[in-house]
């Protein structure tokens, strides 16, 4: 009889651990709370037996689901992601389940009779028991006594922010023995329901109390919310609560409990308010032909920009929609803003779920929730949304597939595009990818026939595409004799565009206001304390910054190296060049639009919307300019400094230069006057700047397609970079040395090697850091020697966590 479960626990471990259970035997992919070293965690059932494991197995002391909060589908989808990202499967699970808001771990402190002994002798003769200690760290301790004098447990939380102590300090206090330390993990109930009244039958006498309460039941429909009814009055006075009760007791009326935000309503087909063009419904009959045919069906939707890839999109889902199925529209970070959400739901009513990063813990739990139950059919959300718990999916819609935000840079580290594939395949369903700028990856696929390619050549309403002119910059240093950020031409076309009270963006693709910060006496720039990055001067916050983990300095009026006066602000960020604007186009209303103007979801769609209403004339901005946005006023995109980043040690510097450049050109002419590009360029022949120019992207697909043939990188071979981090030096040389000695002793047939060297970035968040890349023709073989490489550095007690393998990586850096 089965008695023992294996259980996927979020550890960074490459297994699952048994348990032991007593009564009613847990559905595999329920959840469970077990004991795991000190703590309690909760996991995933992913198998019941009756094998009995080696060491004696623990008890689970508790099972959360009543049904599988995975279906067999997604623990299979997570299986595979464990396989091909070689990720901890317990953390697949826990990516792909929102429900952290269910289960809080947490932990806090008693005191112990020791404790107590050590807090009275300090009360009694004072410090000079403890002298030789460090005064600070034992005045930390006793407040922490103290605070725990009269023996309750207190959360870790409140005791930190009560006395400013450290860990090291509860480290050091446990290690005397002086504290307890006691596991608070708290379940909280999987399913948030609510009370509500429903009305049965009237019969006997009614008073005025009773009758507010019917009348307002009546109104509703027979259903309402006990919470609502609190501020229900007769004859002026509020009804009391008892008088619930006593209906409920007359068997007037019934408590029943409901899902939480459960609301039935019927679908309002929105009517289109244009014909399609051919090219739309030739690509719209395609994708629907795929759904109605029940087997997976795969394409790319290349649709250049403005060609109303969108429309297509959402008449596709409102026709799965009509045929009481499910269908998943994944999009970029910075797509999903409220209007955007407005849309949705004028589109789809409220069989639409949004999830998008600013809902709360409770609020994502819910959404998941009502997908589960399928109250919601439709899904539109940014990447993990493609783990969404629909039942029946149909179709699976990946918009802007080669953004970057689809793929995860933390543990599991998986692309959501290539697991939409996959998810489709396994639930037969229809899976589309569209974007003007595909990937290399995508477009591969499609022109080997892995994908159908669907196209829609030009613009909606025959719109032409932007005429684009190439700046040559040093051209206009020669002539103009000194260095400039704005061209002339550039400067003469924008101040036409206002005088015709028309709008123009210009791109930057850098934020800040300087970017490197250097002592003319010593030549020493200056860098993060964490990172080996020199820091950026923003100079609204008064500040230093670095932009890869968030250090803030002040900005220092001498050196920190030679102490000289002579410090320099160098380099051009979005923020300086909109104050440069300012001074060129005074009359102009300049808006900008890049991580430091948008903190919040709110500031993204006030900038939007201004542009919008046409409040705003000149917009300046970094790549967030570059997405999506269908502004009708914008007729000219200017782009400074277009080649800044081809110079970047990687390998998709150019490819994802010429996705930034064709996505911002897209962006003008989308109304009824045509738009124009200014790409200023110091390398205006870079074959990335000249088929952006000439809107070519099968010539530019060709190019770089031969350039990664030779160089052996994707789409040609499988790539994955193995980085070994510590934040002591010694550490990360030691163990890459140690898996770089390993690789030259055991064979890896088909498996290139390169390293270890120095990561780009060498110092990142305190992390020192080396890597190797692997390169194989084959997934297979890759996959294997990465496994191999893993339970390697496992034998020889490297840290899970201190070797980063990140399957088909998207940075190097
Ligand atoms: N057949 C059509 N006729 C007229 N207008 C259309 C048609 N199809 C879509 N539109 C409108 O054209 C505009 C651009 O469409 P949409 O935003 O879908 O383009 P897109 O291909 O997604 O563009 P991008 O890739 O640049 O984001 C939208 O305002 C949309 O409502
Ligand atoms: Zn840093």
């Amino acid at each position: 009889m089965a008695r023992f479960c294996d259980v996927a626990l979020p550890v960074p471990l490459d297994q699952s651990f048994t348990y032991r259970f007593e009564g009613a035997e847990p559905a595999v992919g329920v959840r469970v709370v077990v004991p795991f070293r000190q703590q309690k965690l909760s996991g995933i059932v992913v198998a019941v037996h009756d094998s009995p494991p080696s060491v004696e197995a623990k008890l689970i002391l508790r099972v959360l689901d009543t049904e599988p909060v995975l279906n067999e589908q997604l623990l299979e989808l997570g299986r595979w992601i464990a396989g091909y990202y070689i990720a901890p499967i317990g953390e697949v699970y826990r990516t792909m389940l929102p429900l952290n808001a269910e289960f809080r771990r947490a932990h806090g402190y008693r005191i112990t009779e020791r404790g107590q002994e050590a807090l009275y002798a300090s009360a009694e003769i004072g410090s000079s028991l403890r002298a030789k200690k460090d005064t600070e760290h034992q005045m930390l301790e006793y407040a922490v006594l103290n605070h725990l004098a009269d023996g309750e447990v207190v959360r870790e939380q409140s005791l930190r922010s009560a006395t400013q102590a450290s860990r090291e300090i509860f480290r050091t206090m446990l290690s005397k023995k002086w504290i307890d330390r006691e596991d608070l993990s708290a379940v909280r109930d999987a399913t948030r329901t609510v009370s509500v009244a429903a009305l049965k039958e009237i019969t006997g006498k009614i008073n005025a109390n009773q009758e507010a309460i019917l009348l307002a039941l009546k109104a509703a429909g027979g259903r309402l919310r006990v919470d609502a009814m609190r501020d229900l009055e007769a004859n002026g006075k509020p009804v009391p609560r008892s008088t619930l009760s006593t209906l409920v007791k007359r068997d007037i009326v019934e408590i029943v409990e409901e899902p939480a935000g459960f609301r039935i309503s019927s679908l309002k087909p929105r009517k289109l308010e244009f014909l399609f063009t051919p090219a739309q419904q030739d690509a719209l009959r395609f994708i629907n032909t795929g759904v109605d045919s029940g087997k997976f069906t795969s394409a790319l939707l290349h649709g250049v920009t403005g060609s109303g890839k969108t429309a297509v999109y959402l008449s596709a889902m409102q026709e799965v929609l009509g045929a009481g199925r499910s269908a998943i529209l994944l999009v970029p970070e910075i797509g999903l803003t409220p209007a955007v959400a407005a849309d949705l739901h004028e589109v789809f009513g409220e069989q639409v779920a949004i999830l998008h990063s600013g809902l709360s813990d409770d609020e994502r739990a819910e959404q998941w929730h009502q997908i589960r139950r399928g109250e919601k059919r439709i899904v539109v959300g940014t990447r993990s949304a493609v783990f969404a718990p629909v039942s029946d999916l149909a179709l699976l819609i990946v918009d802007e597939e080669h953004d970057h935000s689809y793929k995860q840079e933390e543990v599991p580290r998986y692309h959501a595009r290539d697991v939409a594939v996959v998810r489709a395949k396994m639930a037969g369903a229809t899976v589309v990818l569209g974007s003007a700028t595909p990937s290399m990856e995508t477009y591969f696929n499609a022109e080997k026939g892995k994908y159908a390619l669907l196209s829609l050549p030009g613009r909606v309403q025959a719109r032409p595409l932007p005429e684009v002119e190439v700046i040559d910059m040093r051209l206009e240093f020669q002539e103009t004799g000194h260095e400039s950020v704005l061209s002339r031409k550039l400067v003469e076309e924008v101040n036409e565009r206002l005088e015709r009270g028309e709008q123009a963006m210009i791109l930057l693709n850098r934020r800040g206001f300087a970017n490197f910060v250097l002592c003319r006496a010593c030549g020493k720039t200056i860098q993060c304390r964490n990172c080996a990055i020199a820091l950026t001067f923003h100079k609204r916050d008064r500040k230093l910054m670095c932009h890869y983990c968030g250090y803030l300095a002040p900005v220092p009026r001498t050196c920190p190296e030679c102490h000289s006066e002579h410090i320099q602000f160098f380099g051009m960020g979005s923020e300086k060049l909109e104050e440069l604007l300012h001074g060129a186009f005074p009359k102009a209303r300049i808006g900008r639009l890049d991580r430091d103007t948008v903190r919040g979801r709110d500031d993204l769609e006030n900038i939007l919307t201004a542009l919008h209403h046409g409040e705003i004339d000149l917009l300046v901005g970094t790549q967030m300019i570059a997405k999506g946005h269908d502004i009708h006023g914008v007729t000219l995109v200017g782009v400074v400094g277009a080649d800044a980043a081809l110079g970047m040690p990687d390998f998709r510097a150019a490819e994802r230069t010429f996705q930034l450049l064709t996505q911002v050109a897209g962006r003008a002419g989308r109304g009824n006057t045509p738009g124009k590009v200014l790409m200023q360029s110091y390398h205006p022949d870079h074959y990335v700047v000249d088929y952006a120019a000439k809107h070519d992207f099968q010539g530019f697909y060709e190019k770089e397609s031969r350039l990664r043939s030779w160089m052996h990188y994707p789409p040609y071979t499988s790539l994955a970079n193995v980085l070994v981090r510590s934040d002591r030096v010694n550490n990360a040389l030691t163990w890459s040395g140690l898996i770089g000695k390993w690789f030259e002793t055991v064979p890896h047939e088909g498996v290139r090697v390169m390293g270890p060297a120095a990561a780009p970035i060498e110092r990142l968040k305190n992390d020192y850091r080396y890597h190797f890349i692997l390169k194989s023709r084959s997934r297979e073989q890759l996959n294997s020697v990465l496994r191999a490489l893993i339970a390697f550095s496992s034998a020889k007690k490297i840290p899970r966590t201190a070797v980063i393998v990140d399957v088909d990586a998207l940075s190097l850096m």
